[in-house]
């Protein structure tokens, strides 16, 4: 695990579409496709919409360039709240990408035949090939969730399944997640934090004791060295140890 504190959330956001336009791009040298599992949230927006600017876009072949979503919400995916919605307004709307290669969580479904039918399509486009996604971008809540694995909910604790229906009496209401299984098959996971109301939280996630089920982000690739943290200098305030200060 590499833990990187940029300055400014600003500077958060370049670094963040930077790397990943660049991986996208070292990755398409050598391999036919790249796999690309989106975080929703406000704090990659911005990320997305940076990384539909012509300087990057256009140096990225996008018709190899396949789309998942970690969660969504249980709602059309033309809804304010859809995490769909937010990427195709901020990035799929500006590139050449083939409706084909956006696998979207189907939140307006039922939930639990949704959640089967996504993990349908995963395997599908994963085939036999070796399992785990390119790049897997994701956020952390102020409760430390990430997707939507939320605190003392039914899929921290799903072993077997790749996607779940889960309940979330915080927030009354449904989610479609991809859980901790799959999310911890894939080689690159790059965590987006930013702003003070992260600072205590990721505190905890990253330096207080293992308590998974309080702190859900915890469950994330523990042994693995390939998970990068991208914190700005407010959500990383207090953090003891970082890798590099940018
Ligand atoms: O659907 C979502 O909202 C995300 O998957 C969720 O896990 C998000 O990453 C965190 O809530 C952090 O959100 P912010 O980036 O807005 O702080």
């Amino acid at each position: 695990m590499r833990i990187l504190r940029v300055s400014n959330k600003n500077s958060l956001i370049e670094f963040a579409a930077t790397r990943l336009a660049k991986i996208i791009i070292a990755t398409l040298e050598h391999n036919d496709t790249f796999s690309l599992v989106l975080s929703g949230g406000s704090t990659p927006k911005p990320i997305y919409e940076r990384l539909a600017q012509p300087d990057l876009a256009e140096h990225i072949n996008w018709s190899k360039v396949y789309i998942f979503f970690g969660d969504e919400r249980t709602v059309p995916p033309d809804h304010a709240d859809s995490n769909y919605r937010m990427a195709n307004e901020a990035l799929f709307q500006h590139v050449p990408l083939p409706a084909a290669n956006i696998y979207r969580m189907h939140g307006e479904d039922e939930p639990h035949q949704a959640a089967s039918d996504y993990e349908a399509a995963i395997r599908d486009y994963m085939g036999e090939t070796q399992p785990g996604f390119d790049m897997v971008l994701l956020g952390m809540g102020d409760d430390g969730h990430t997707a939507s694995l939320f605190p003392g909910t039914a899929a921290l604790h799903e072993h077997d399944k790749w996607v779940m229906a889960n309940e979330v009496p915080q927030h009354h209401t449904w989610r479609l997640t991809m859980t901790v299984p799959l999310l911890n098959i894939s080689e690159n996971i790059m965590f987006l934090v930013a702003g003070s109301s992260k600072t205590d939280t990721l505190k905890a996630v990253l330096e207080g004791p293992k308590q998974p089920d309080v702190y859900p982000s915890q469950l994330i690739h523990p042994e693995n060295e390939m998970v990068t943290w991208l914190v700005d200098a407010e959500a990383g305030a207090i953090l003891t140890h970082v890798d590099k200060d940018i």
